[in-house]
């Protein structure tokens, strides 16, 4: 791994990073997985660590930073905002501040990669201030919609040109002068209530955003952390967190915890492979991020919690996870914004649970790096395994464990997770699963690669 900043914020291409030619892998049954499976920081946490970072005054500290592509972009974009970006050694970082409007204007155009995350959070943090910025993505990012930030955005005073249906590049012009904002998410997204939380602080008064469904909580524990006045209540209209703009944001201490949803990976992976033990020391558990591990349970999962504890504000366990015999379930759409991101590994799973598996409520998945519901689908049904594609969501009828007759190749469409989920498929079916490019795997979960081998998996490069 490089040892200087500027390696590791490399200027990124619209392509995945890395080999220019799509790397094809193939993933071969693999029973009695084992060992320990030492997950990376947490994708959301490491974003926002960043951005805090360059909004506070005064040098804020991280430990545990997710190096992926994702989160680099994010810092190479908080450079250009005037942020200085220190990396000190693996996961070690310290941003220096410049505090909440005060941000410089970015010299030239920020690319956020492959990242959602990035980019919206981004467009939140510089919507009050008056600079203007220019933004642009991957293929699959080019693809998502903007409309969802720039909307509330329009109500603080920032106005936004970009490709017809609010796609990137796109140009925001920051509100000169910002006015507080009342605002109720249409969809449950974190991105969009963190837009508005981060466009609030330097709009003067009381920014409220209200969301029918808690989603993540991570940036109204930073704001908090960081001495914003904010406060969350429930109320007629939903969850509703009120903030008042203007605050001195103070430099943090940021221990980032490991990554629940790069953790379902390892998890699922020993819950297929016959005869496997896998431990996954450290997990995030906050409750808006556990869904997937509520749903395994109640799936029949051999899971167990060991040693509960708070990490950096956050509860976290380690997973002991054996070879379990697993049953379909219907999994509530309530729970849908707790495990949006987990959706496509568990539909691989439920591949091999017995009886059907539902998942509805969740037509967010057609708009994350790919159209997952489409791509799950399509994957699962090249690899012999029955599935209904719903408008909002998939039922996958499993037909117990070893049962996946797999030997199917998997069109990824620029998605780490459709291209994470199908190899773990495959580590428990009867013939291999193949992946049409798993470069992307790059911008969530670097070494996804070494810690799946490390544990006995057998994933190789396909022909
Ligand atoms: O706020 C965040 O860090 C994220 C929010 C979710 O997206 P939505 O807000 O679009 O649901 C999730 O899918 C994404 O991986 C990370
Ligand atoms: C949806 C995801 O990320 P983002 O929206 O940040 O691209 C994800 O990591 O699964």
């Amino acid at each position: 791994m490089p040892s200087s900043t500027t390696d590791m914020t490399a200027a990124p291409a619209d392509e995945p990073r890395g080999e220019d030619a799509p790397l094809r892998l193939a993933a071969h049954a693999s029973p009695g997985l084992s060992g320990t499976a030492t997950i990376p920081g947490d994708k959301s946490v490491s974003h926002r660590a960043l951005i805090f970072g360059t909004l506070a005054v005064g040098e804020t500290r991280i430990t545990g930073l997710l190096e992926g592509e994702d989160v680099l972009d994010t810092a190479r974009a908080m450079r250009a905002f005037g942020a200085a970006v220190t990396r000190d050694g693996p996961g070690a970082w310290r941003v220096q501040g410049v505090g909440t409007g005060a941000l410089a204007e970015p010299a030239d155009v920020i690319d956020c990669g492959n990242s959602g995350t990035g980019v919206r959070l981004i467009m939140g943090m510089m919507a009050t201030c008056p600079i203007s910025a220019t933004f642009t993505g991957d293929g699959s990012l080019r693809h998502r919609p903007m409309g969802r930030v720039l909307d509330p955005l329009a109500l603080f005073g920032a106005r936004a040109v970009g490709r017809r249906g609010g796609l990137l590049p796109l140009t925001l012009v920051g509100a000169e002068a910002p006015v507080p904002v009342r605002y109720a998410t249409p969809m449950a997204s974190a991105q969009v209530k963190s837009a508005v939380l981060l466009a609030g602080l330097n709009a003067p008064g009381e920014t409220v955003v209200i969301e029918r469904e808690a989603t993540r909580d991570h940036t109204e524990r930073m704001l908090m952390a960081a001495g914003a006045e904010v406060s969350v209540s429930e109320t007629p209209e939903g969850h509703a967190i009120a903030l008042t703009g203007r605050p001195e944001l103070r430099p943090l201490t940021v221990a980032v915890p490991r990554d629940p949803s790069s953790a379902a990976f390892p998890v699922a992976a020993a819950l297929v492979s016959e005869g496997a033990e896998v431990l996954v020391p450290g997990i995030c558990l906050n409750p808006t991020r556990a869904g997937f591990y509520t749903t395994l349970a109640e799936m029949g999962a051999e899971i167990a919690h060991e040693n509960p504890r708070e990490e950096g504000g956050e509860p976290v366990a380690d997973l002991r996870v054996r070879f379990s015999a697993l049953a379909g379930v219907e999994v509530p759409p309530e729970r849908a914004p707790s495990m949006i991101d987990e959706y496509p590994m568990l539909a691989c799973l439920a591949a091999s649970a017995e009886g059907p598996t539902v998942m509805r409520g969740i037509a967010e998945l057609r708009v994350k790096e790919s159209d997952r519901i489409a791509a799950t689908v399509a994957g699962l049904r090249a690899n012999g395994v029955a599935v209904d594609e719903h408008e909002d969501g998939m039922t996958v009828h499993g037909r117990g464990p070893g049962s996946v007759p797999g030997g199917g190749l998997v069109a990824t469409h620029l998605d780490h997770r459709i291209a994470m989920a199908f190899l773990v498929m495959g580590l428990g079916a009867r013939a291999p699963v193949t992946v049409d490019d798993a470069r992307p795997i790059a911008t969530s979960f670097p070494d996804f690669r070494t810690l799946m081998a490390g544990l006995g998996a057998r994933i190789q490069p396909a022909g």
